[in-house]
This record gives C-alpha cells, structure tokens and sequence, in this order.
C-alpha cells in the first residue's frame, strides 16, 4: 500500500520541494484545517451537541444565522487569531473585519471565510460546508488593515478551498499549483490526501440551478436551461441531468468529482443586487478552485477572477464548471 500523504506533508512539499509557498502561508493552511476539524466534529454531533435551529439573530445580510453559523465562525476566529500568520479576517457572519488583536503576533495574511455555507441544510442533515479564501496585505499598506486591503480581485488569492462536511468530511485546496482533496481520517485525526491533480471534464450532461427562480431569469440563462431541458430532440441533442443541493460546497464538490455546469444568476427578484452568492469568500475561492481544476468561472460576461471588488459583502452572478458549457452560457450574454 502506497505511504498515507498527510495535508501536513502535502504542504511541506509545496513549501520546501516547490517553493510554492512560504512556510506562514503552510502554517495559515493548517491553522484553517485545525479549525474545519472542529467544526466537522461539531457537525457530526448534531441534536447531541445542541447545534441545531436557529440562534435567533440575523447576519448582515438579513438572514437569520443558525447555530452553527455561529459555532463554526468563532472556531475559525479563535483558531486563526493567535497564529501569527494573519492581519485580518472577513467573514459572512461579520459586517467588519475583524482585526487580529495586538496581544497576538500580527501577520501579513488576510482571511475571508464563509464559516458555514448551506446553512438551510443544517436541520436536515444535508452536506454543509466552510469556504475560504487568502489574500495578501497589498504591499505598502503598512497603516494597519483596513477594509479596502480585502477588496483585491480573485486572481490575487494565494489559497483558497473548502472543506465538506458530508458522507466524508474532506478538505479541498489549491494555492496555485492544481487542486487536491484530503479526507479526513477520523481515527488518525489528520486529512489524507486522497485526490491529486482533480480535473473538471470539459463537456457534462448535468445542470445545477434552483428551477424554482426560472420565471425570474434573464433571456441568456432562461435560453441555456430551455435547450439543456429539451434534450435529445432539442438543438443540444442530448438529454440532461439536474441536481440542486442548495450548499454551494455539495454541489461545487460535485463538479469537480465528475463534471457539470453550476449556475446562480442575477434574477428579477432583487433587481438590484447582482446575484446572491458573495464574491469574496464564496464565489472567488470556488473560481479559483474551478479554474484550477481545468473548468471555467464567469459572471456571464467576464471572468470572477478577474473583477475587482467595491465593498466587502458583494454579491455576484455566478456561472461555473465544465469549461464548453460555461463558455456557452457566457456565449449567450454576448
Ligand atoms: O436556497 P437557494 O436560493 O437555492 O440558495 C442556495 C445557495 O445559497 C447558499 O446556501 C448560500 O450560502 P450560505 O448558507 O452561506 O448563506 C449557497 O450555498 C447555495 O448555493
Ligand atoms: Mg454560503
Ligand atoms: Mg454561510
């Protein structure tokens, strides 16, 4: 049987065989698997743990936050403040950034995290999930941290992934050099690398966009779902799958296992904003990821990537996964 590659490992590699990453940014890394361990511990627990409902507090989006939004978003607070590593953390959970305190060692890294993504999945024992992102503090902002140092375009992220709380609770990641997954060993306590080098198939027969919002869509995606649903006999000529877990993470992971266009355009309801996922720290982590693993990401017109942010809780449309479908749908916008 071939040596268990531990995430530790992993990292030393990319650290010191590759060059890749600087040991602050390997030790950050950890730090955020510690924390994703916890959480998944706390998961796990359920009903037993007194996680579950609601905490009966709203966000600063306006969603009501339940228990575990809470939970796992101090977790990854405490975990990460006295590390050493980071300047700053953002997260769903918090109108603010929230500063490390000067009591800890200060560090050059900023955080942005969804502690809990899916959270209407929690009560019912669906897969949930913890997305996160990391950027540098742009250099010469030597002033402290202030909230625009977070608002760097995603082509900036020196790491970004997820970890899934699932069936398996595995943890997903790149920092530039490819994707690789890790499962978590419960018995040993660490993340085994599981999956190197993962890789999106380009063409797929499966769409995931919640049907329901359908009459609010705009022309581009109503059109791209209308051919998918015709099937054979329509102008793609071949007969599609849908799936909507309603967590980002579960149905993003899906993609990268086997294939598939995600989808959460902009629509009629909230004419305003521009879609409902968040660019920091759900839409630009999961872009990165997908791009990484040979897949597209794109708001319908442009690259996530590549927009540049104006404030902290940005929303945006998102459209990603298998490469020739994104590129048909952004085709559609033009
Ligand atoms: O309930 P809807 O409108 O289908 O939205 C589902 C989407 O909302 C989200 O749950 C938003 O994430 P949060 O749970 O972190 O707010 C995504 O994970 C998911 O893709
Ligand atoms: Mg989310
Ligand atoms: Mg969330």
């Amino acid at each position: 049987m071939p040596a268990r590659v531990s995430l530790t490992r992993y990292l030393v590699e990319q650290q010191r065989v590759d060059g890749r990453i600087p040991p602050q940014l390997r030790l950050l890394i950890e730090i955020v698997a510690r924390a994703c361990k916890k959480i998944s511990h706390a998961v796990e627990k359920g009903a037993l743990g007194d996680v579950l409902g609601s905490a009966g507090t709203d966000n600063v989006q306006g969603e009501v936050q339940k228990k575990l939004d809470i939970i796992a978003n101090e977790e990854l607070i405490e975990a990460n403040e006295w590390g050493g590593h980071l300047a700053a953390m953002a997260s769903e959970e918090m109108e603010g950034i929230y500063v490390v305190p000067n009591r800890y060692p200060q560090g050059e890294y900023l955080l942005l995290f969804d502690p809990l993504d899916g959270s209407s999945n929690i009560d019912v024992n669906v897969s949930i999930g913890t997305i996160f992102s990391v950027l540098k503090k742009p250099d010469g902002s030597n002033h402290g941290v202030s909230e625009q140092d977070f608002l760097q375009a995603g082509a900036r992220q020196v790491a970004a992934g997820y970890c899934i709380y699932g069936p398996q609770t595995t943890l997903v990641l790149t920092v530039g050099d490819g994707v690789a997954m890790f499962t978590l060993d419960r018995e040993q306590g660490s993340f085994v690398l599981t999956q190197e080098d993962v890789q999106i198939p380009e063409d797929t027969k499966e769409f995931a966009i919640n049907m329901s919002n359908m009459r609010h869509w705009d022309a581009p995606v109503k059109r791209y779902i209308d051919e998918c649903l015709a099937g054979k006999e329509g102008p793609r000529g071949k007969d599609f799958n849908m799936r909507w877990i309603a967590s980002m993470v579960a149905d993003v992971h899906r993609i990268l296992t086997r294939g598939g266009i995600f989808l959460y355009p902009w629509d009629k309801r909230e004419p305003e904003k521009p879609g409902k996922l968040r660019l920091l720290y759900e839409a630009n982590p999961m872009s990165w990821l997908v791009e990484q693993a040979g897949g597209m990401s794109t708001n319908g017109k442009q690259r996530i990537l590549d927009l540049q942010p104006t404030k902290l809780h940005e929303r945006v449309s998102v459209i990603l996964g298998s490469k020739n479908e994104v590129e048909r749908v952004t085709s559609y916008h033009r």
